[in-house]
């Protein structure tokens, strides 16, 4: 039997999953009347939406089968989500990779299985959209669009969910969706004793900004600031806007020294991009550093507060200057 692989881009696919706050919720008829179109369309006895998690498939609807969990290592949809195709096998007992699972060999008994890939908005695949049947069989041209068409319906509502969790403004995560991130990051950090450091930005005498160039502007100077924060920093640490100009950074794998170093580094681009661009008026940022102590932030408020309060003192510091 073929373990699935593991993806190039898993911790950024699970910090996007756990963003969307979907797993172990109930289920929901937005996704059940998906599946329930699936079986009728395709005459298959079972179709589910699943969602990929680190160790285990959460499947969030389910017609014909049963719903709830199974094992990562054994599933079909770890194998779907390796690539953007519909993932098909005609007939599992002339497939080495799945002749020997468990599914095939006992119950649900799958022969058949095909499942599309959902991809959400980062280009990041969580789950899948599948249809399985005890009997082999193959999917013509035309029911390979049809399962196209309904997976990327299933796609919007998963969109939508994360719509619900991005600031529209910079499209970098809200308040909301940092929270999520941030509760992933720091109990993977946690587990691996890894440090993970905090930041918490405010940018300086942004009114004025707004005041003098007008709101457009200032909308422009906070796209320019998210953009600067999202690329100056390494793809699994978690950005967001926590809104007006306060934006949050979870560096994982940093102490605090390392992240004075990258604050230092950030500073130093950011003077440069204010040099090469000339607009009229530059960006400054206050920025307050807390590294993540198990035992005190046992909640994440108490962490962005700590941060909060840090930010202050030194947007105090700078003024005194
Ligand atoms: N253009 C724009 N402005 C915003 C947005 N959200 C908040 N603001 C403005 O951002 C400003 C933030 O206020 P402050 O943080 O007190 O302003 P500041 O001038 O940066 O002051 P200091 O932080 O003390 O340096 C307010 O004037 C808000 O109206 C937005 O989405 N777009």
């Amino acid at each position: 039997m073929l373990v699935p692989a593991t993806p190039p881009d898993e911790m950024v696919r699970l910090a996007t999953l756990r963003s969307l706050r979907i797993l172990d919720t109930a289920p929901e008829e937005r996704f059940d009347r998906l599946t329930r179109l699936a079986r009728r369309i395709f005459r298959v006895p079972v179709s589910m939406v699943t969602l990929v998690d680190s160790e285990r498939l959460w499947i969030k609807s389910c017609v014909g089968g049963a719903a709830g969990e199974t094992p990562r290592d054994t599933s079909f949809c770890g194998h779907a989500i390796l690539d953007d195709a519909i993932f098909l096998i005609p007939d599992t007992q002339d497939d080495p990779r799945f002749a020997d699972n468990p599914l095939v060999t006992g119950p649900p008994f799958i022969r058949f299985y095909a499942g599309y890939p959902l991809k959400v908005e980062n280009g990041v695949r969580v789950g899948s959209l599948c249809l399985m049947d005890q009997h082999p069989r193959l999917l013509d041209d035309e029911e390979r669009t049809l399962l196209h068409d309904l997976g990327r319906i299933a796609e919007q509502e998963l969109i939508a969910q994360q719509l619900a969790t991005l600031d529209e403004l910079t499209r970098l995560v809200n308040r909301r969706g940092f929270e999520a991130l941030a509760a992933y990051t720091l109990g993977v950090c946690r587990r691996m004793g890894k440090p993970a450091t905090l930041l918490f930005f405010d940018l300086n005498d942004f009114k004025e900004i707004n005041d003098q160039f007008g709101h457009a502007e200032g909308d422009q100077a906070l796209m320019e600031f998210a953009g600067f924060l999202r690329h100056g920093l390494r793809e699994s640490d978690a950005v967001g806007r926590l809104g007006g100009d306060e934006f949050l950074v979870l560096l994982n794998d940093a102490d605090e020294m390392r992240a004075r170093e990258i604050i230092a580094r950030l500073q130093h681009q950011l003077d440069e991009l204010n040099a090469r661009l000339q607009r009229g008026y530059d960006l400054h940022f206050s920025v307050g550093v807390t590294a993540f102590d198990a035992t005190r932030h046992q909640a994440f408020s108490t962490m962005m507060a700590e941060a909060d309060a840090a930010m202050y003192a030194h947007k105090q510091a700078l003024r005194k200057r």
